[in-house]
């Protein structure tokens, strides 16, 4: 049954629903008629706006006409538009060769067209967010549906609106503008990968990529969280770029001892149990620390969906960008149950990597695996022992493996750790560095040379 109106909290869908949606047909014949009057109109606006932009259809096929004509390197003077759209049967759907002759006629110049098109941008920019939000009401009453996932849903959809993301999906690049966009990177030394200082293994490499998904994976106790809070706090710290650090595996507090002890030198054992002996270095430690970007997203078993969402808002927070992702590690990331396990993990990686991918930011990504060979005197590990292990490596761009001899021969004295390049998209090259590495401090050292 029904319920009694009078007993539900009043919910009205929003009557300015049915509103026209935010147009400016006005602005979107001046660009067209302007592109017909000056032969530069069009390098002026085609970089900033997109066919599906104009609220009249008939306009839209007339911009695409000059965007098919100009990437040709044709004029889009009226005469060439006319014989482009009389040539593919759309000039009777926009209106006739009058209606193109009275956007001519009622266009004085072109010398505000930048302008029109963002304004034009902008109208459409609302009506997909319009269309996102009838979207994210029809979630909203899927109950069906796992909160969280719904939730994540929504914000993606926000995202994408924010972001430009359907528009920059299917951009294709012209090769003049990329040789333009190369040259100037070049020049400026941003193709060269980001370097903390850490010679031996970013001499192998490249340093730290933008977009790159780098698969830290190691046996356990190897020392991979030590590794990835050592190159967190290096990002922070050289770089001076902020970073986000997703663990499931350990407490936040648990982590940051771990970070204190990188910043102050103190044993993190000690903070943690001898703390008033080491107060006054600890409270300095908290100290640098609040001061640093540095944010952690502590979740037991947190979904890609999840991570991708902390991330976007770490990006937010941090005004726009970040230096790194860590996530600690793979394997505490949950299956979708009932699936084949390495379809699953290949699934959640490629989830990660579009992470990387779609913000321009390189991710960490931990990795346990399982002990090697037992029976062989080589310990060390290779990318055979990720091959069961879903795409991982066919995925990530960058694999380093870890390894501590003294795991094996339990002398405390050893302190190298090894790190195994064993894929590098990025750069192509493959090696072994070995650094120093305290654990007590997590603090991570070139060998002297
Ligand atoms: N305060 C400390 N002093 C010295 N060694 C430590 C200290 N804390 C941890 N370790 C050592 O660090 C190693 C574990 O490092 P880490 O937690 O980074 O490993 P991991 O590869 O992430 O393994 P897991 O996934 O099992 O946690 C262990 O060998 C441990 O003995």
């Amino acid at each position: 049954m029904h319920p009694n109106q009078d007993n539900v909290v009043s919910f009205h869908p929003d009557r300015s629903l049915d509103n026209l949606p935010p147009q400016n047909i006005e602005a979107e014949e001046a660009i067209l008629g302007g592109i017909m009057l000056d032969p530069e109109a069009m390098t002026r606006v085609s970089d900033r706006l997109v066919v599906e932009a104009f609220y009249i259809s008939a306009h839209s096929y007339i911009y695409q006409a000059a965007v098919q004509l100009h990437a040709t390197h044709q004029p889009t003077d009226l005469l060439s538009v006319t014989a482009w759209l009389a040539d593919h049967n759309l000039l009777n759907r926009i209106g006739g060769r009058n209606k193109l002759a009275t956007l001519v006629d009622r266009t004085v110049s072109a010398v505000n067209i930048d302008a029109l098109a963002d304004l034009v941008m902008e109208k459409y920019r609302r009506r997909q967010l319009i269309k996102v939000g009838s979207e994210i009401v029809h979630l909203g009453y899927e109950t069906e549906t796992e909160l969280p996932f719904v939730l994540g849903q929504a914000e993606a959809k926000v995202f994408g609106v924010t972001q430009n993301q359907s528009d920059e999906r299917c951009k294709v690049f012209s090769a003049q503008d990329m040789g333009i966009e190369l040259f100037q990177k070049l020049e400026m030394g941003s193709m060269a990968g980001d370097k903390v200082g850490w010679y031996d293994v970013e001499n192998i490499t490249g340093g730290i990529y933008p977009s790159s998904l780098v698969v830290v994976a190691a046996e356990s106790h190897m020392g991979k969280t030590h590794f990835m809070v050592s190159y967190a706090y290096e990002i922070m710290t050289k770089l001076g770029k902020p970073v986000l650090y997703v663990t499931p595996e350990m407490d936040k507090n648990q982590l940051n001892a771990r970070m204190l002890a990188r910043i102050t030198g103190v044993d993190a054992s000690m903070i943690q149990t001898n703390t008033q002996c080491y107060w006054e270095q600890i409270a300095q430690g908290i100290g640098q620390m609040v001061e640093l970007p540095w944010k952690v997203y502590e979740h037991s078993s947190p979904t890609t969906a999840m991570i991708a969402s902390a991330v976007r808002r770490a990006i937010a927070e941090f005004g726009g960008s970040i230096g790194a992702v860590f996530i600690d590690y793979l394997q505490q990331i949950p299956l979708e149950s009932g699936g084949n396990m390495a379809f699953e993990v290949g699934k959640i990686t490629r989830q990660i990597r579009d992470i990387a991918k779609s913000h321009k930011i390189p991710v960490f990504l931990g990795c346990q695996i399982n002990r090697g060979n037992q029976t062989t005197a080589d310990k060390r590990p290779n990318r055979h022992l990720l091959r069961n292990s879903g795409e991982i490596f066919e995925v990530c761009d960058q694999l380093i493996m870890l390894y501590r001899d003294a795991v094996y021969t339990k002398d405390p004295s050893d302190r190298t750790i090894e790190l195994i390049v064993e894929k590098n998209r990025l750069y192509g090259k493959l090696g072994t560095a070995t650094m120093l590495c305290d654990l007590s401090t997590s603090k991570f050292l070139n060998l002297a040379r």
